[in-house]
This record gives C-alpha cells, sequence and structure tokens, in this order.
C-alpha cells in the first residue's frame, strides 16, 4: 500500500452539492445511530458515502476510538481508516465484528440491496455477514422498490479470469441476461481487476426476475468460476437515505419511516 496521503479538509455543509449533503446526512445518522461506546469491531465499506461514515466516527472522539479496531472491506476504506488515525485489523484476526456500515448501489422494499459499483463486493458481503449488525447508508437516488430500477448496469458479478467467457456464455443463454458485459477499466486498456485479482461482470436482469433477488443470486453463485455476487439478500437491518429536503428515511423489515435529522457537522 502505497504512504497515505494527509486527509483533505472536509468541506463545509454549504459547499456540499444536494446529493454529497445527503450522503453526509444519511452517513451521519446510521453512526449516531449504530456506532456506540461498547461497539469494539466495526466494518467499513466502500463507496462515496463511506468517507463520511469515518468522518462522524472519528468525531465521536480519541478516547472512544482508541480501543475500537477497523475493518476495510478493500483498498479504500484501508486508506480511509490509516489517514483518519484509526486501528486498522482484518476480519481474519476479528472474524465477528460489531457493526458494518456500508454504502450500496440500490436498495429494495425488503432490504435487499446490489453493491460492487466500485467492485467491492466479496469483501464487502464477507464483513457484512460477520456483523452482528448491517446497516446501509446512502442517499435518495438508492431507495427503490424493485433492484435494477434506477441503477441499470446489472448484478456485479466477481469470476475467476479463466473461467470469464464461459461465465459470461452461461448468462446470455442460461440464466437470462442477453446484455451481460466483461466491465472494463477506464484508465487502463483492459478489465478491471477487483482487489482479489479477479474480473468483474455485469448481468442487467429484467424487473421480473430481479423481484426475486434471491433466487437470481443463487442461480448465479452456482455457476463455477463465480466467486460472489453482487446481491446482498436478507443481511441489512436497516438503510439510511439521506434525503434533499435534509429529512432521513429509514427503512427496516417494519417498512420505511422518515425521520427529520438535520444533524449537526462533525
Ligand atoms: O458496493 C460498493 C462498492 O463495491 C459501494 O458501496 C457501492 O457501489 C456504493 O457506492 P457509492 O456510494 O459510491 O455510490
Amino acid at each position: 500500500m502505497p504512504a497515505p496521503t494527509e486527509p483533505a479538509p472536509p468541506p463545509t455543509i454549504s459547499k456540499l452539492s444536494a446529493i454529497e449533503q445527503s450522503k453526509r446526512l444519511a452517513a451521519y445518522t446510521a453512526v449516531d445511530k449504530h456506532i456506540l461506546p461498547e461497539h469494539k469491531v466495526i466494518g467499513i465499506g466502500s463507496g462515496s458515502t463511506v468517507p463520511y461514515v469515518v468522518e462522524r466516527i472519528v468525531s465521536q472522539g480519541k478516547e472512544l476510538n482508541k480501543d475500537r479496531v477497523f475493518i476495510p472491506t478493500g483498498f479504500q476504506s484501508k486508506e480511509l481508516i490509516v489517514i483518519s488515525n484509526l486501528n486498522l485489523g482484518d476480519v481474519d484476526q476479528f472474524p465477528t465484528i460489531d457493526v458494518t456500515i456500508d454504502g450500496a448501489d440500490e436498495v429494495d422494499l425488503e432490504l435487499n440491496c446490489i453493491k460492487g459499483g466500485g467492485a467491492c463486493h466479496l469483501r464487502e458481503k464477507v464483513l457484512a455477514e460477520a456483523a452482528k449488525t448491517f446497516i446501509l447508508v446512502a442517499d435518495y437516488r438508492k431507495n427503490v422498490d424493485y433492484l435494477g430500477t434506477n441503477f441499470t448496469p446489472g448484478v456485479p458479478i466477481e469470476v475467476v479470469p479463466f473461467a470469464y467467457a464461459k461465465v459470461l456464455q452461461n448468462l446470455h443463454h442460461v440464466l437470462g441476461s442477453p446484455n451481460a458485459t466483461l466491465r472494463m477499466a477506464k484508465m487502463k486498456a483492459g478489465p478491471v481487476v477487483s482487489d482479489n485479482g479477479n474480473f468483474i461482470i455485469d448481468a442487467p436482469f429484467s424487473t421480473d426476475i430481479m423481484k426475486d433477488p434471491y433466487t437470481i443470486m443463487a442461480r448465479i453463485k452456482m455457476l463455477t468460476g463465480v466467486v460472489e455476487v453482487g446481491l446482498f439478500c436478507h443481511m441489512a437491518q436497516a438503510a439510511y437515505f439521506g434525503n434533499q429536503d435534509g429529512s432521513v428515511t429509514v427503512k427496516t423489515m417494519d417498512g420505511e419511516k422518515v425521520i427529520e435529522e438535520r444533524v449537526a457537522a462533525a
């Protein structure tokens, strides 16, 4: 890992765009409700909402954080933990995590979600499964009734490189995703390579199929060569969505409620 750089000072609330403000609101609210003094092992997810999670945890103070250990889901969260001077650990040392907070690409009515837009979903699922409490944070655009509504690239699937063409064929001809593609890198020739050295396939499915995410997740996972599927079914206890009006929608298995938050900046 390269030497961590100094963290940029957090922008003030007023300088943030509406989307950034809603991410920050979701992250701050989730930390305030779920990262309690008794929690000592904390999973830190990936994505653009997670820096606000870490910012809020840091604001809880050195005294609380000195006895805690933070487990990252990938390169990004590892750097965040290190530059924030929090204690870094790994899931092989701490296979039971008190709380994991992570971002999501989309969350449905039953708290199933798509993850893996950042290609981190293998480690993310391990940390979600290891956690006693798994919490999602996102902006209002990710709050949907059915997966695949706004997030259209498809279900991220991590595959071992030598099996990618075979898995693509299975998806095209057997599982009903004719437009599944290998994810290509933006600033490098060739495919995206995950933190685990694998390739990522994005597989869009019809709304009918996505209404039962568990079934398609299990069918994809059975394909030899698939390492992990970016569908997290029945794993999260709650999802926090920051809204444009400064309120926060909290989704749980009991339904959805809107709370007025307008949290103070860290
Ligand atoms: O699953 C993820 C990475 O694999 C991210 O949590 C997800 O893509 C959300 O990211 P962002 O908050 O940047 O939209």
